[in-house]
């Protein structure tokens, strides 16, 4: 594959929401990002996957402006990502949040809306129905007033997932959304991608399970630092590309979701949208 080419996937007729280019993040000197260069088109649903530390949460903290590129440029709906990144929610992995701050369930839902305030900077009451109406979807009313640190690991993300609907995004970042919850969050979650579907609100989600990024995302980013592979599952789950992202661990990795949707090396198989 041509570096545009691997870019924008099978998707370059569709315009770009994020637009990465060339992009590298160094710690220590050594990359977590190589380089990268990649477009999401509006509306897309895609998983980005990729072994322990292949740079997915680098990935999703640059697209936030949690981090800065050392090389490469990021834009969002074709500006230079900066003070408008409130399009972009983010629903960060659940061992990366404090929660030894006192805050209740409702409040930190209330913090999606932040970027909406008003002249007068405090919640009105459309914020504030957007907070009740978000909670209520999520299934979490009844914990309005309950503290982080009272929550399961499901409930929890479900508290995210509130906050980053109720900031009414462009692009929404869920970072192993699927890890350690009970099934019925993870149905929610789904029923949830199916609403921001509709709403052609552009979505990535990182995840470990090659099985689910393979049968319920229209796209697959495959990540080792550099990008390895873009587009359609059935483009991306070749054998060489899992090599190259997963190297030996490749043989430990379930061997049904291989089997159902490693194509041979040689296949030309390309679906189109
Ligand atoms: N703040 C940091 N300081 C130093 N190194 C870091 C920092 N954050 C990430 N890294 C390193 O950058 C690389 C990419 O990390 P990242 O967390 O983005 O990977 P990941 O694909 O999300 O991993 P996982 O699947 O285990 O969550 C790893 O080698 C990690 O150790």
């Amino acid at each position: 594959m041509g570096n545009q080419e691997l870019k924008e996937g099978i998707f370059s007729e569709i315009p770009a929401r994020i637009d990465i280019s060339d992009v590298s993040v160094i710690y220590n000197n050594r990359p977590a990002l190589d380089h990268v260069s990649l477009s999401v088109p509006h509306g897309l649903q895609v998983a980005v996957v990729g072994p322990n530390g292949a740079g997915k949460s680098t990935l999703f903290k640059l697209l936030v402006g949690l981090i800065h590129p050392d090389t490469g440029t990021i834009q969002i709906h074709s500006q230079p990502l900066g003070d408008d990144a409130y399009c972009v929610a983010y629903v960060p992995q659940r061992e990366e949040v404090d929660l030894r701050f006192p805050v209740t369930v409702q409040e930190v839902i209330m913090m999606g809306r932040y970027r909406h305030y008003g002249l007068i900077r405090k919640p009105s009451q459309n914020d504030r129905e957007i907070v009740r109406i978000a909670m209520k979807r999520l299934g979490i009313q009844k914990l309005a007033n309950s503290s982080l640190n009272e929550l399961s690991g499901g409930q929890l993300q479900r508290v995210f997932l509130a906050r980053a609907i109720a900031q009414e995004p462009h692009i929404l970042l869920m970072d192993e959304p699927f890890n350690g919850v009970d099934l019925s969050t993870q149905e929610a979650t789904f029923e949830l991608l199916d609403e921001l579907k509709k709403q052609q609100v552009t979505v990535m989600v990182s995840t470990h399970d090659l099985n689910m990024a393979a049968t319920r995302f229209e796209a697959i980013v495959l990540l080792r630092h550099r990008l390895i592979a873009y587009g359609k599952p059935a483009e991306v789950m070749k054998r060489e590309h899992l090599a190259a992202a997963f190297g030996e661990q490749l043989f430990m990795l379930d061997g049904a979701a291989l089997v159902d949707h490693c194509c041979p090396p040689d296949s030309t198989e390309v679906n189109h949208l």
